[in-house]
Protein backbone atom coordinates (compact mmCIF):
# COMPACT_ATOMS: atom_id res chain seq x y z
CA UNK A 1 0.00 0.00 0.00
CA UNK A 2 1.31 3.47 -0.69
CA UNK A 3 0.49 6.47 0.95
CA UNK A 4 0.33 8.69 -2.08
CA UNK A 5 -1.99 11.90 -0.85
CA UNK A 6 -5.24 11.74 -1.87
CA UNK A 7 -8.15 13.79 -1.05
CA UNK A 8 -11.78 13.88 -1.89
CA UNK A 9 -13.50 17.24 -1.03
CA UNK A 10 -13.46 20.66 -2.47
CA UNK A 11 -12.15 22.19 0.81
CA UNK A 12 -9.48 19.43 1.37
CA UNK A 13 -8.34 19.68 -1.99
CA UNK A 14 -8.30 23.54 -1.83
CA UNK A 15 -6.68 23.91 1.40
CA UNK A 16 -3.35 21.45 -0.32
CA UNK A 17 -3.46 23.98 -3.47
CA UNK A 18 -3.04 26.81 -0.87
CA UNK A 19 0.19 25.40 0.40
CA UNK A 20 1.62 25.32 -2.70
CA UNK A 21 0.61 28.33 -4.08
CA UNK A 22 1.79 30.24 -0.86
CA UNK A 23 5.17 28.75 -1.89
CA UNK A 24 4.59 30.52 -5.36
CA UNK A 25 4.39 26.79 -7.07
CA UNK A 26 2.52 27.13 -10.03
CA UNK A 27 -0.14 24.07 -10.50
CA UNK A 28 -1.30 21.65 -13.55
CA UNK A 29 -4.03 19.82 -13.68
CA UNK A 30 -4.88 16.28 -15.12
CA UNK A 31 -8.02 14.93 -14.74
CA UNK A 32 -8.85 11.26 -15.72
CA UNK A 33 -11.14 8.60 -14.79
CA UNK A 34 -8.36 6.18 -13.11
CA UNK A 35 -7.37 2.76 -14.13
CA UNK A 36 -4.00 4.58 -14.99
CA UNK A 37 -1.84 3.46 -17.73
CA UNK A 38 1.47 5.06 -19.36
CA UNK A 39 -0.90 7.33 -21.41
CA UNK A 40 -1.76 8.97 -18.45
CA UNK A 41 1.45 8.60 -16.94
CA UNK A 42 2.36 10.89 -19.84
CA UNK A 43 -0.15 13.59 -19.23
CA UNK A 44 1.59 13.80 -15.51
CA UNK A 45 4.93 14.08 -17.82
CA UNK A 46 3.72 16.81 -19.49
CA UNK A 47 2.03 18.82 -16.54
CA UNK A 48 5.23 18.80 -15.09
CA UNK A 49 6.58 20.66 -17.84
CA UNK A 50 4.83 22.77 -17.22
CA UNK A 51 4.16 23.12 -13.32
CA UNK A 52 6.07 22.43 -9.99
CA UNK A 53 3.05 20.50 -8.66
CA UNK A 54 0.78 18.02 -10.95
CA UNK A 55 -2.41 16.85 -9.14
CA UNK A 56 -4.18 14.06 -11.04
CA UNK A 57 -7.87 13.56 -10.91
CA UNK A 58 -9.49 10.60 -10.77
CA UNK A 59 -13.50 10.15 -10.76
CA UNK A 60 -15.40 7.85 -13.18
CA UNK A 61 -18.38 10.05 -14.26
CA UNK A 62 -21.76 9.26 -14.66
CA UNK A 63 -22.73 12.23 -16.48
CA UNK A 64 -20.49 11.22 -19.72
CA UNK A 65 -22.04 7.63 -20.01
CA UNK A 66 -25.25 7.18 -21.94
CA UNK A 67 -27.40 4.96 -20.61
CA UNK A 68 -25.81 1.88 -22.74
CA UNK A 69 -23.09 2.17 -21.86
CA UNK A 70 -20.27 0.65 -19.69
CA UNK A 71 -20.16 3.51 -16.39
CA UNK A 72 -21.19 0.07 -14.09
CA UNK A 73 -18.11 -1.60 -15.55
CA UNK A 74 -15.58 0.87 -16.44
CA UNK A 75 -12.34 -0.57 -14.22
CA UNK A 76 -11.93 1.28 -11.04
CA UNK A 77 -8.29 0.44 -9.59
CA UNK A 78 -7.43 3.05 -7.43
CA UNK A 79 -4.94 1.46 -4.94
CA UNK A 80 -2.43 0.84 -7.76
CA UNK A 81 -3.51 3.91 -9.75
CA UNK A 82 -1.91 5.79 -6.50
CA UNK A 83 1.25 3.80 -6.69
CA UNK A 84 1.36 4.52 -10.49
CA UNK A 85 1.17 8.31 -9.10
CA UNK A 86 3.88 8.11 -6.73
CA UNK A 87 6.56 5.98 -9.31
CA UNK A 88 5.81 9.09 -11.14
CA UNK A 89 6.34 11.58 -8.60
CA UNK A 90 2.76 13.51 -9.14
CA UNK A 91 2.14 15.44 -6.18
CA UNK A 92 -1.59 15.01 -5.18
CA UNK A 93 -4.20 12.56 -6.05
CA UNK A 94 -8.07 14.31 -6.16
CA UNK A 95 -10.55 11.67 -5.95
CA UNK A 96 -13.49 13.09 -5.37
CA UNK A 97 -16.89 11.18 -3.94
CA UNK A 98 -19.98 11.52 -5.94
CA UNK A 99 -21.04 13.99 -3.37
CA UNK A 100 -18.49 16.77 -3.83
CA UNK A 101 -19.00 16.33 -7.95
CA UNK A 102 -23.13 16.02 -7.89
CA UNK A 103 -24.52 17.32 -4.59
CA UNK A 104 -28.25 17.10 -3.65
CA UNK A 105 -30.02 19.26 -6.25
CA UNK A 106 -27.46 19.43 -8.54
CA UNK A 107 -28.75 21.57 -11.27
CA UNK A 108 -26.65 22.25 -13.87
CA UNK A 109 -25.78 21.49 -17.09
CA UNK A 110 -22.34 22.87 -19.52
CA UNK A 111 -23.98 22.56 -23.20
CA UNK A 112 -20.83 23.20 -25.60
CA UNK A 113 -21.91 23.70 -29.23
CA UNK A 114 -19.14 23.89 -31.97
CA UNK A 115 -16.87 21.21 -31.58
CA UNK A 116 -19.23 19.04 -29.21
CA UNK A 117 -22.04 19.00 -32.87
CA UNK A 118 -19.52 18.17 -35.49
CA UNK A 119 -21.50 14.52 -35.68
CA UNK A 120 -18.56 12.35 -35.08
CA UNK A 121 -18.50 11.24 -31.01
CA UNK A 122 -21.46 13.32 -30.68
CA UNK A 123 -23.52 11.06 -33.27
CA UNK A 124 -22.90 7.98 -31.42
CA UNK A 125 -22.54 9.64 -27.62
CA UNK A 126 -25.07 12.11 -27.60
CA UNK A 127 -25.25 13.57 -24.03
CA UNK A 128 -21.50 12.27 -23.81
CA UNK A 129 -19.94 15.72 -24.66
CA UNK A 130 -22.56 17.92 -21.88
CA UNK A 131 -21.40 15.14 -18.75
CA UNK A 132 -18.02 15.60 -19.82
CA UNK A 133 -18.35 20.01 -20.53
CA UNK A 134 -19.97 19.73 -16.88
CA UNK A 135 -17.54 17.86 -15.39
CA UNK A 136 -14.82 19.29 -16.28
CA UNK A 137 -16.02 23.03 -15.65
CA UNK A 138 -16.58 21.62 -11.78
CA UNK A 139 -13.33 20.23 -11.59
CA UNK A 140 -11.38 23.53 -13.20
CA UNK A 141 -13.50 25.60 -11.28
CA UNK A 142 -12.59 23.34 -8.06
CA UNK A 143 -9.22 23.35 -8.78
CA UNK A 144 -7.84 26.85 -9.96
CA UNK A 145 -5.10 25.41 -12.08
CA UNK A 146 -2.81 27.24 -13.92
CA UNK A 147 -2.82 24.70 -17.15
CA UNK A 148 -4.39 21.19 -17.21
CA UNK A 149 -3.57 18.53 -19.82
CA UNK A 150 -5.51 16.38 -21.93
CA UNK A 151 -4.47 13.69 -24.24
CA UNK A 152 -4.97 14.33 -28.18
CA UNK A 153 -6.12 10.12 -27.97
CA UNK A 154 -9.65 11.80 -27.12
CA UNK A 155 -9.61 14.35 -30.21
CA UNK A 156 -13.07 15.65 -30.15
CA UNK A 157 -12.66 16.04 -26.46
CA UNK A 158 -9.89 18.24 -26.59
CA UNK A 159 -11.05 20.73 -29.06
CA UNK A 160 -14.25 20.70 -26.55
CA UNK A 161 -12.52 21.65 -23.44
CA UNK A 162 -10.73 23.99 -25.17
CA UNK A 163 -13.61 25.70 -26.82
CA UNK A 164 -15.54 25.73 -22.95
CA UNK A 165 -12.59 27.13 -21.23
CA UNK A 166 -12.72 29.92 -23.87
CA UNK A 167 -16.02 30.28 -23.82
CA UNK A 168 -16.48 30.63 -19.98
CA UNK A 169 -13.48 32.68 -19.25
CA UNK A 170 -11.81 30.48 -17.18
CA UNK A 171 -8.57 31.31 -16.41
CA UNK A 172 -6.80 27.49 -16.14
CA UNK A 173 -4.76 27.07 -20.03
CA UNK A 174 -5.65 23.39 -21.63
CA UNK A 175 -2.71 21.51 -23.49
CA UNK A 176 -2.82 19.07 -25.46
CA UNK A 177 -0.61 15.80 -25.57
CA UNK A 178 -0.08 13.36 -27.99
CA UNK A 179 -1.12 9.63 -27.92
CA UNK A 180 1.04 7.08 -26.14
CA UNK A 181 0.67 4.08 -27.82
CA UNK A 182 1.39 0.42 -27.35
CA UNK A 183 4.52 -1.29 -29.57
CA UNK A 184 2.26 -2.30 -32.34
CA UNK A 185 0.73 0.81 -32.51
CA UNK A 186 -2.87 0.52 -30.47
CA UNK A 187 -3.87 3.53 -29.09
CA UNK A 188 -3.43 2.66 -24.90
CA UNK A 189 -6.79 3.49 -23.09
CA UNK A 190 -8.06 1.57 -20.09
CA UNK A 191 -11.10 0.28 -22.32
CA UNK A 192 -8.30 -2.05 -23.97
CA UNK A 193 -8.51 -4.32 -20.59
CA UNK A 194 -12.25 -5.24 -22.22
CA UNK A 195 -10.09 -6.74 -25.17
CA UNK A 196 -10.47 -10.98 -25.46
CA UNK A 197 -7.10 -11.92 -26.92
CA UNK A 198 -7.95 -12.46 -30.44
CA UNK A 199 -9.26 -8.88 -30.12
CA UNK A 200 -6.36 -7.77 -29.12
CA UNK A 201 -4.55 -8.80 -31.50
CA UNK A 202 -6.50 -7.38 -34.37
CA UNK A 203 -7.20 -3.85 -32.28
CA UNK A 204 -3.21 -2.87 -34.12
CA UNK A 205 -5.61 -2.85 -37.06
CA UNK A 206 -7.10 0.80 -36.06
CA UNK A 207 -4.44 2.28 -36.04
CA UNK A 208 -2.81 1.17 -38.87
CA UNK A 209 -5.92 2.36 -40.98
CA UNK A 210 -5.22 5.85 -40.01
CA UNK A 211 -1.86 5.59 -40.53
CA UNK A 212 -1.90 4.61 -43.96
CA UNK A 213 -4.52 6.60 -45.05
CA UNK A 214 -2.95 9.35 -43.47
CA UNK A 215 0.62 8.66 -45.46
CA UNK A 216 -1.73 8.61 -48.85
CA UNK A 217 -3.71 11.73 -48.32
CA UNK A 218 -0.56 13.42 -47.52
CA UNK A 219 0.90 12.39 -50.72
CA UNK A 220 -2.52 14.12 -52.57
CA UNK A 221 -5.00 10.58 -52.77
CA UNK A 222 -8.58 11.43 -52.93
CA UNK A 223 -9.90 11.36 -49.83
CA UNK A 224 -13.22 10.27 -49.93
CA UNK A 225 -12.10 6.81 -51.85
CA UNK A 226 -8.76 6.61 -49.47
CA UNK A 227 -11.47 6.59 -46.31
CA UNK A 228 -13.70 4.32 -47.81
CA UNK A 229 -10.77 1.52 -48.91
CA UNK A 230 -9.79 2.31 -44.68
CA UNK A 231 -13.06 1.50 -43.35
CA UNK A 232 -13.10 -1.90 -45.84
CA UNK A 233 -9.66 -2.56 -44.40
CA UNK A 234 -10.86 -1.93 -40.37
CA UNK A 235 -13.99 -4.85 -41.71
CA UNK A 236 -11.95 -6.94 -42.99
CA UNK A 237 -9.48 -6.99 -39.45
CA UNK A 238 -12.90 -7.16 -37.63
CA UNK A 239 -14.01 -4.22 -36.58
CA UNK A 240 -17.83 -2.30 -37.26
CA UNK A 241 -16.57 1.35 -37.71
CA UNK A 242 -18.59 3.90 -36.27
CA UNK A 243 -16.72 6.54 -38.26
CA UNK A 244 -13.54 7.59 -40.22
CA UNK A 245 -13.25 10.72 -41.33
CA UNK A 246 -10.90 13.51 -42.52
CA UNK A 247 -11.81 16.85 -40.66
CA UNK A 248 -10.34 20.30 -40.18
CA UNK A 249 -7.24 19.72 -37.37
CA UNK A 250 -8.87 22.59 -35.45
CA UNK A 251 -12.32 22.92 -36.01
CA UNK A 252 -13.57 19.71 -37.25
CA UNK A 253 -15.63 21.15 -39.78
CA UNK A 254 -15.57 18.67 -42.95
CA UNK A 255 -12.91 19.60 -45.51
CA UNK A 256 -13.88 19.04 -49.31
CA UNK A 257 -10.08 19.03 -50.26
CA UNK A 258 -6.77 18.31 -48.72
CA UNK A 259 -6.01 22.12 -49.20
CA UNK A 260 -8.68 23.00 -46.70
CA UNK A 261 -6.68 21.52 -44.00
CA UNK A 262 -4.14 21.03 -41.97
CA UNK A 263 -6.02 17.70 -41.62
CA UNK A 264 -6.95 15.61 -38.68
CA UNK A 265 -8.03 12.05 -39.13
CA UNK A 266 -10.65 10.49 -36.91
CA UNK A 267 -12.17 6.95 -36.03
CA UNK A 268 -14.27 4.71 -33.96
CA UNK A 269 -14.72 1.40 -34.31
CA UNK A 270 -16.28 -1.68 -32.24
CA UNK A 271 -14.48 -4.69 -31.56
CA UNK A 272 -16.94 -6.95 -30.38
CA UNK A 273 -18.17 -5.39 -27.47
CA UNK A 274 -15.33 -2.74 -26.82
CA UNK A 275 -15.45 0.60 -29.05
CA UNK A 276 -12.19 1.76 -29.86
CA UNK A 277 -11.29 5.70 -31.10
CA UNK A 278 -8.22 6.97 -32.21
CA UNK A 279 -7.18 9.72 -34.79
CA UNK A 280 -4.08 11.34 -36.70
CA UNK A 281 -2.61 13.82 -38.04
CA UNK A 282 -1.98 14.34 -41.81
CA UNK A 283 1.18 15.77 -42.52
CA UNK A 284 1.87 16.50 -46.36
CA UNK A 285 4.68 15.08 -48.26
CA UNK A 286 7.06 17.88 -49.63
N1 LIG B 1 -2.89 6.69 -24.90
C1 LIG B 1 -3.01 7.91 -24.38
N2 LIG B 1 -2.03 8.81 -24.55
C2 LIG B 1 -2.16 10.06 -24.02
N3 LIG B 1 -3.23 10.47 -23.31
C3 LIG B 1 -4.23 9.60 -23.11
C4 LIG B 1 -4.17 8.27 -23.63
N4 LIG B 1 -5.30 7.62 -23.27
C5 LIG B 1 -6.03 8.51 -22.57
N5 LIG B 1 -5.40 9.69 -22.47
C6 LIG B 1 -5.89 10.90 -21.84
O1 LIG B 1 -6.02 10.70 -20.46
C7 LIG B 1 -7.06 11.54 -19.95
C8 LIG B 1 -7.97 10.68 -19.14
O2 LIG B 1 -8.62 9.78 -20.01
P1 LIG B 1 -9.41 8.51 -19.54
O3 LIG B 1 -9.27 8.36 -18.06
O4 LIG B 1 -10.76 8.51 -20.14
O5 LIG B 1 -8.52 7.36 -20.16
P2 LIG B 1 -8.73 6.50 -21.39
O6 LIG B 1 -7.66 5.50 -21.40
O7 LIG B 1 -8.95 7.40 -22.57
O8 LIG B 1 -10.03 5.76 -21.04
P3 LIG B 1 -11.19 5.32 -21.98
O9 LIG B 1 -10.83 3.95 -22.32
O10 LIG B 1 -12.31 5.52 -21.04
O11 LIG B 1 -11.29 6.25 -23.14
C9 LIG B 1 -7.75 12.15 -21.16
O12 LIG B 1 -7.24 13.46 -21.33
C10 LIG B 1 -7.31 11.24 -22.28
O13 LIG B 1 -7.31 11.87 -23.54
C1 LIG C 1 -11.87 14.54 -19.11
C2 LIG C 1 -12.53 13.45 -18.30
C3 LIG C 1 -11.67 13.12 -17.09
C4 LIG C 1 -13.87 14.00 -17.78
O1 LIG C 1 -14.54 13.05 -17.04
C5 LIG C 1 -12.80 12.20 -19.16
O2 LIG C 1 -13.66 12.47 -20.19
C6 LIG C 1 -11.54 11.54 -19.62
O3 LIG C 1 -10.99 10.80 -18.83
O4 LIG C 1 -11.11 11.76 -20.78
N1 LIG D 1 -11.72 9.03 -22.56
C1 LIG D 1 -12.99 9.73 -22.69
C2 LIG D 1 -13.93 9.31 -21.64
C3 LIG D 1 -15.05 8.47 -22.12
O1 LIG D 1 -14.91 7.73 -23.10
O2 LIG D 1 -16.10 8.52 -21.50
Amino acid sequence: MTDFPVVESVPALRARLKDFRNKGEKIALVPTMGALHDGHLSLVQEARRHAERVVVTIFVNPAQFGPSEDFAKYPRTLPSDLEKLASVQADLCFAPTMEAVYPPGFSTRVEVDGPARADLEDRFRPTHFCGVATVVAKLLNQAQADVAVFGEKDYQQLLVIQRLARDLDIATEILGAPTLREADGLAMSSRNVYLSKAERAAAPALYAALNEAARLIGAGEAIEATLARASAALGEAGFLPDYIEARHAKTLARIAGRRDGPIRLLAAARLGATRLIDNLAVTHEA
